[in-house]
């Protein structure tokens, strides 16, 4: 199904928002999600609880409208970058200076942007195909020097251990997402399982697969690998689809917490994955 034959473009982004603002929600609903905020704990966190992901979701109503529509107009990255920021100082005052979303933000918003680009043009709008565009049309000017952040814990860790970070995975049109965060949870909506569960699924295979700046930020590579190692071992014993593999996944949250490991990076794959989930359902051919 293409867009122009469907609905309105303006509709199509107010769409794209209202999509992305119910993923942000879905992540932060989705338990357990080991070491992070949900609405039954904090997670590894002391200064944000579930109270400040709402305001910060709230925050960012529009900013994903203005991102399809900005895409819609295939504007440079410098011009998303700019609404990114704006967004982000958006969220920042909504939290009180706590960072909540700034991968999502990042993220997000480029799906956001892809899928009004794709849109406008009649292109094929799969969750594959809107990540692979985010790499297209950005990526070379994304991984410019003049939009590398310096001081940040990614840009900290990107040079001590050499790891691709958020940045890199976009510019690469989100492969860890693509190749095992996304099927899994394609896979576990198809086998029947409901979001909560299809999402614990998604986000245990994300923290096995990607290098998480968030975890090596707080404990370095020994952090990185016991995380990777929990969440394969949890998804060898059938992950969500499992009861075995469910109580792994509650200890495993506890094992987090009391490490103080948070995996904020697939945090937002998640959001993601829910995002793309519904747009392929409502969009997709
Ligand atoms: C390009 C930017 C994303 C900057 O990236 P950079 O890597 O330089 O810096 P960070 O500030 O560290 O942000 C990266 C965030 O991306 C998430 N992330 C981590 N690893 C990965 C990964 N491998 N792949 C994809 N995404 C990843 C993660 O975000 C989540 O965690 C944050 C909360 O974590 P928390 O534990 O609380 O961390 P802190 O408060 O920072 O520290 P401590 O508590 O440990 O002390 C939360 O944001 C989640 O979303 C990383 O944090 C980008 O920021 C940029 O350029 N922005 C410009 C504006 C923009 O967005 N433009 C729009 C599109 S162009
Ligand atoms: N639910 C969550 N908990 C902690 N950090 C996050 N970053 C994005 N979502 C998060």
């Amino acid at each position: 199904m293409t867009v122009n034959a469907t609905v309105e473009t303006s509709t199509f982004a107010q769409t794209v928002d209202d999509l992305a603002i119910k993923a942000l929600h879905a992540e932060l609903a989705c338990y357990p999600k080991p070491g992070l905020v949900s609405f039954r704990d904090c997670g590894s966190h002391a200064d944000m609880d579930a109270a400040t992901f709402l305001a910060s979701i709230d925050s960012l109503r529009g900013y994903f409208k203005d991102m399809a529509d900005a895409g819609r107009r295939a504007v440079d990255f410098k011009t998303l970058n700019r609404i990114g920021m704006a967004a982000e100082q958006k969220m920042l005052a909504a939290t009180q200076g706590v960072n909540t979303h700034r991968g999502a933000v990042f993220s997000l918003g480029l799906l956001a942007a892809a899928a009004g680009h794709g849109a406008a043009r009649d292109q094929r709008l799969s969750a594959n195909s809107v990540c692979l565009q985010v790499g297209n049309l950005w990526g070379a000017e994304m991984l410019a020097t003049s939009y590398q952040c310096r001081g940040t814990n990614g840009a900290l860790v990107r040079d001590r251990y050499g790891v691709a970070g958020a940045r890199e995975q976009a510019a690469d049109g989100f492969p860890a997402l693509r190749r095992h965060s996304f099927p899994a949870l394609r896979a576990a909506r198809e086998a029947g399982f409901d979001i909560n569960w299809a999402g614990v699924q998604s986000f245990l295979t994300s923290v096995a697969v990607l290098d998480d700046s968030n975890l090596l930020h707080r404990g370095g590579r020994d952090a990185l690998d016991f995380a990777q190692r929990g969440a394969k071992e949890t998804l060898l014993l059938g992950g969500a689809f499992t009861m075995e593999g469910r109580c792994a996944a509650r200890l495993l949250h506890s094992e987090f917490v009391a490490a103080w490991l948070s995996p904020g990076g697939s945090a937002d794959m998640l959001a993601l994955c829910y995002f793309l989930h519904d747009f392929e359902s409502m969009f997709g051919v």
